[in-house]
């Protein structure tokens, strides 16, 4: 009885899955697509049903993973992104593959990345989040657009204007002070010894936010986001089982993460009601995320005339979420690769050690002496460079539109390729792929001979908010770990970057930590 309802289920799921491929096939109609886009001279795979090349994407990343890396080889974009890096060795720059029966054009020129990233005339789309994905991890700004995204970038902003951010310090420091005393009590009265820092750092970041967003309600804000953290795992679990409808499923999974959402939602609610009373009672402060998206707000909704606050208790809440999805993971894959490039390079490691003993000596980092650190600058955007935590950006035509000779119609995705860009040869001269952080030494903009070619934080009015927010912590992070230790690689790291949701170690990050 109970195998026979499970397979009426399987034949519902499989009957509803196929109905949906037709219809996306019949919308989309993807010959007609490809023919429009060869005819103008665009080369790439040819479209296979029903996936397109995905699952040869999945095959070439699955291959990759298991092949050993050279310790000092930084030359990953073949191993993280394998299906652009073989297209557009065979069909050139500008080529062509599938997801489904949707083309993905591959854009690795640096100069149309920029036109598109700009989206001078609105010609562009972000791909769209599947709402119930949406809900979880919180699409908030970066999950609109047009007029809804203008309005709440514009309300988002001031709380991440570096005046504004200066606030947040003592987020940053005091958290990485608990991460350096609890690597010291654990190497008790020995000198030296092996961490896995890719935890720690995680750790340390999600603690950093969880500090800088709500500030006074530290205990409830790390709740919210350990909570937050695991509907990222689960979400990810979900989105890898390919089953249409299943989030409508009672399943287990499906109950814990809505169980989740709830807990989120209501901790969230007494939050933002308890700053709204303060704030009514004249007790407003301005220290936190959460102090200055609301004071942001409201303020905007004065200027506008409005009696309402101009984003719902659901906008605040989902901006929240955002923070925590693209802030915490991204800057500790940063800081885990640095540590591990200067690991890597000792050289690097003795001059930036050299350059925050100069400026701090051995008192504890401040927004103004972070200014003055152009070596441990320099070195962070070289790690951004070869390990850029967001390997790919993606966006899509949504009406028919010129970009560099070709006429795209609308539904074409385009892919960006940060990794394969921030690797290739023609663009930043034979050395690309060795760690030279000297390249930066004037600035972004000059470290390339296409001017500017790195995309780490995006581009044009979308890129990333959190810039700023994620430099300073990483720099003072690094300075903090470089006072008090030195370090090298450990005999039992391998090196195997991967791409998950960021580019991560895929085997950990194991350093030889000796106290200085
Ligand atoms: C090293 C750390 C970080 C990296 C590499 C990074 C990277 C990026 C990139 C590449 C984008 C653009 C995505 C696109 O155009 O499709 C982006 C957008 C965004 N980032 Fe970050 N990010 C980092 C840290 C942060 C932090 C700390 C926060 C917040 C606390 C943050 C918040 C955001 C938001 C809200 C957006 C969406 C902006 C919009 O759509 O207007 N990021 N980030």
């Amino acid at each position: 009885m109970a195998i026979g309802a499970l397979l009426e289920l399987l034949c519902v799921l499989g009957g509803l899955w196929l109905t949906w491929r037709a219809l996306e096939w019949a919308c989309l109609n993807p010959r007609r697509l490809g023919r429009a886009l060869r005819a103008q001279g665009l080369h790439g795979t040819a479209y296979r049903f029903p996936s397109g090349d995905l699952a040869e994407e999945a095959r070439l990343l699955a291959a990759e993973r298991t092949k050993p890396m050279p310790l000092s080889s930084h030359a990953i974009s073949g191993r993280v992104q394998p299906l652009v890096y073989n297209t557009v060795k065979e069909h050139g720059k500008i080529s062509m593959v599938w997801a489904g029966p949707t083309p993905r054009v591959i854009l690795s020129d640096p100069k149309l990345v920029r036109e598109v990233l700009s989206n001078k005339f609105g010609h562009f789309r972000k791909a769209k989040i599947p709402a119930n994905l949406l809900k979880m991890i919180g699409g908030g700004v970066s999950g609109h657009e047009g007029e809804k995204w203008a309005l709440h970038r514009k309300i988002i902003n001031p709380a991440f204007h570096l005046e504004k951010l200066k606030k947040m310090l003592p987020a940053f420091t005091t958290c990485t002070s608990e991460l350096i005393k609890r690597w010291e009590d654990s190497m008790g009265s020995g000198k030296a010894r092996e961490i896995d820092v890719w935890p720690e750092l995680q750790d340390l970041t999600g603690d950093a936010i969880s500090r800088a967003a709500f500030g006074s309600s530290l205990s409830e804000g790390r709740r919210i986001f350990r909570i937050q953290s695991e509907q990222v795992q689960l979400a990810t679990h979900m989105t890898n089982l390919y089953i249409p409808g299943y989030t409508y499923l009672p399943t287990k999974l499906n109950r814990r993460i809505k169980a989740n959402a709830r807990e989120i939602e209501g901790l969230l609610k007494g939050i933002i009601a308890k700053k709204e009373r303060a704030m009514k009672n004249g007790h407003a402060d301005d220290g936190d995320l959460l102090d200055l998206l609301m004071q942001s707000n409201i303020k905007e909704s004065k200027d506008s005339g409005s009696s309402k606050p101009m984003m719902t208790m659901d906008d605040i809440i989902g901006e929240l979420k955002l923070f925590y999805f693209a802030g915490m993971e991204t800057t500790s894959v940063l800081l885990t690769w640095t540590l591990l490039m200067l690991s890597m390079h000792p050289e690097w490691q003795d001059r930036a050690r050299e350059e925050v003993l100069r400026v701090f000596g051995k008192k504890q980092s401040d927004l103004d002496g972070t200014h003055q650190l152009k070596v441990v600058t320099m070195v962070l955007y070289e790690v951004l460079r070869l390990y850029p935590p967001i390997t790919v950006l993606e966006r899509q035509t949504y009406k028919e539109m010129e970009l560099g000779g070709i006429k795209y119609p609308p539904g074409v995705k385009l892919l960006l390729p940060v990794v394969t860009i921030h690797h290739d040869p023609d663009i930043w001269g034979k050395d690309v792929d060795e760690f030279k952080p000297e390249r930066f030494a004037e600035g972004i903009s000059k470290a390339s001979k296409e001017a500017p070619a790195f995309f780490s934080f995006g581009w044009g009015p979308r890129i990333c908010i959190g810039q700023n927010f994620a430099l300073l912590e990483a720099k003072i992070a690094l300075s903090m770990i470089l006072q008090h230790f030195s370090f090298g690689l450990s005999p039992s790291y391998t090196h195997a970057p991967f791409p998950v949701s960021t580019l991560q170690p895929d085997h950990g990050a194991q350093i030889m930590l000796e106290k200085i």
